[in-house]
Order: structure tokens, then sequence, then C-alpha cells
């Protein structure tokens, strides 16, 4: 285990980079009569942009501006709900406790209280039951919010096929085809819609950000969000941060820890923060796409560090706070405290990626 009292507060120093996330255009990797050249050059720009950044904008993913923007508006209508109405599909009601609807502060990442509210939506499996993450979805009614279900299902289909030609792009530049292959079968997946209220001037960020800064946990993340300069901010190699300002159209993307552990840190997964002190209500939508639920992950040996093992363990462990796992993994299950609880007095760590 890391030992997480040496670990710095990434959500509250460093100055801003004046770097700009490269972009890379997926359109090849969708588009089934695309020459060989098209290819290589996608695939090459995103090996690179994986190695630098682990962070970058990507076009050429065929979803339109204006269907994209839909979702958002969607995301704002929830927001506007009632309190009540969004309390009542609340997260601790939920079968397995981590669908639906949490309150400003109840999202906790480094031992603070995010300053955002959120929906968290996961797949549903075909027996529900109290299991950790075996639970069935809260959704808001019909009623309170026509067409949202079926819209978020239909938009996660879209980003699977989308997600699924991210892995055929690194296996291109990286082998291990079989592999890729398993990753873009029966992919789990997570949609979080996030409210974020602009932090007032005054407000004291040694308590807590919009967002604290972590790692994703799966494969890769695409995130969608409204046109707010400054918010979202990446970590460079050299400490400082990148802001990931919103390119309209564009998806700003991430590689999770999964991806990172596969191939020994080359490929990272980068920490990101958001701090949103504009003045509109900030509304985002990241889209985790993930390797299928039991798929073991074994690193790739030839990418590893000399002397550097990793036991191979299953995506799910890393989510679940399963006591059998071989590094007590479990990235979901402490990170929501209700806001009458008190708060964890260490923060919590990542096994995975080590670095806390
Ligand atoms: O809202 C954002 O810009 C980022 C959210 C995020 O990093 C996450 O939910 O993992
Ligand atoms: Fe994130």
């Amino acid at each position: 285990m890391p030992d997480v009292s040496a670990l710095r507060d990434r959500s509250v120093d460093g100055h801003l980079s004046s770097a700009q996330l490269p972009v890379v255009d997926i359109a090849p990797y969708l588009d089934a009569s695309s020459s060989k050249e098209a290819r290589n050059a996608t695939s090459e720009s995103l090996d690179r942009a994986c190695r630098e950044f682990g962070f970058f904008y990507v076009t050429g993913h065929g979803l339109s501006p204006s269907y994209l923007d839909s979702l958002l508006s969607l995301g704002h209508r929830f927001f506007d709900l009632p309190m009540a109405t969004k309390e009542s599909i609340h997260i601790f009601k939920s079968q397995d406790g981590v669908r639906g609807y949490q309150r400003i502060g109840e999202n906790v990442t480094y031992a603070k209280r995010d300053q955002q509210e959120a929906l968290d939506i996961y797949p549903e499996p075909e027996i529900p039951s109290s299991a950790q993450l075996e639970g069935s979805q809260q959704w808001p009614t019909e009623e309170d919010m026509p067409g949202f279900r079926t819209a978020v299902l239909e938009y996660t289909e879209r980003m699977k096929v989308v997600g699924r030609a991210f892995m055929r792009a690194m296996a291109d530049s990286l082998g291990h085809e079989d592999v890729f292959e398993e990753l873009q079968t029966d992919n789990y997946w997570v949609l979080r819609v996030i409210g974020y209220p602009p932090l007032p001037a005054s407000f004291d960020t040694d308590t807590g950000i919009s967002c604290g800064a972590h790692t994703d946990y799966g494969c890769l993340t695409f995130l969608l969000a409204d046109p707010t300069p400054g918010a979202l901010q990446v970590e460079a190699k050299d400490g400082s941060w990148i802001p990931a300002d919103p390119v309209p159209g564009a998806f700003v993307v991430n590689i999770g820890d999964i991806i990172d552990t596969l191939t020994g840190h080359q490929y990272k997964s980068t920490y990101h923060r958001v701090i949103h002190r504009g003045e509109k209500y900030r509304v985002s939508i990241p889209f985790f796409f993930e390797p299928m639920r039991d798929m073991v992950i074994k690193p790739f040996a030839e990418m590893m560090a000399p002397g550097v093992k990793v036991e191979p363990f299953t995506y799910f462990d890393h989510l679940k706070a399963s006591s059998n796992s071989i590094l007590l993994r479990s990235m979901i299950y402490r990170h929501f405290v209700a806001n009458d609880q008190s708060l964890p007095d260490k923060p919590n760590s990542n096994e995975l990626t080590n670095r806390g």
C-alpha cells in the first residue's frame, strides 16, 4: 500500500501551464474504407498524445454538435428539478448504493468534499440485487424528464462505438491484438451527469474544489462539457496545470487506470481536477468506456519497468470493495459520504497507479 500521508494534495497547488492538449482525429478508425496511411497517422498521433499527456481532444467521432448540445441541455434540465425530486432518487436509496443523485459535497475526493452535484448511471444486470454494482438503476420519472432515459442509453451505445475505434487504434501502435479485441467486447460503462455551481470568490479551496484531483478508473473517459474556460485542468509532466478548455464539437478524452496499468504507465492516466469559478452553472457529462466486468487485466510484460510486477486482477476488482482482491482495491465504494456524516481522516488512495 502506498503511504498516503506522504502524497501531495494536487487539488490546491500548482501554477497554470501555457501548453495545449493535442488533437486526435479518430475518423479513419470509424470509416471501413479509410486508407492504411490515414489510420497510421491517427494511431501515431494517439500514441504520442497518450505518452506525453494522457489527455487529448478528439474530432472525427461522428456525433454532431447539436446532438451533443441536446445532451448537455438535458443535464441542465435535471439539475433544475426541485431538490425533493432529485433526492427521491438519491444514491443511498439505490439497491447497491451507487446509482442515482448525490447532493453537493457528497462526492469525496482526497478526503475533501467536491463542490458538485451529480447523477450516476451504470448498466443494469439482468437480475438486479443488493450486491456491489448489481443494483437496478434509479432514473428520474418520464414525467419529470421526458425522453431522458432513452437519450442516455442511446448515447452510451454511440459512445461504445467510438471507444472501440480507439482500442483498434491502440492495437495498431502497441500490438496485443487479442487484448484490444477483448477490450472491444461486452464493454462496461459508467455515465455521470455532473452539475457545478460556480465557486464563490470567497470559497476556501483548502476545504475542497469543484472536483478534486484524481485519475479515472477504466480505459478511456470521453468528456462532454459546457464551454467554461479554466474549469478542467490537467496535470502536465512538470507538475503545472494545463487548462483543458472545451473545443466546440470535440470531446476531451483521457486515459484511465486500466490502460495505464496495461502499458506499464507508458500511456498515462493523468491527474485532473475542476476549479469552476465562472459565472454560469456548469454541466459536464463524462462517459467512462470500460472493459468487460470480469476481464483479467495483465500488464504487457515488455512495457513494464524492470523489476516491476503487477498481479493480474479484474476490472471489477478495481471498482469494488472486494476483500478478496489482491490489493483491497476499491474505487467506488469509498467515494460517497453523506453531508451529515464525518469525512475519513485519510485521503483515498489509488493502489493501482500508486500515486494516491
Ligand atoms: O467535469 C469535468 O470536467 C471532469 C469530471 C471528471 O474528471 C470525472 O468525473 O472523472
Ligand atoms: Fe475524471
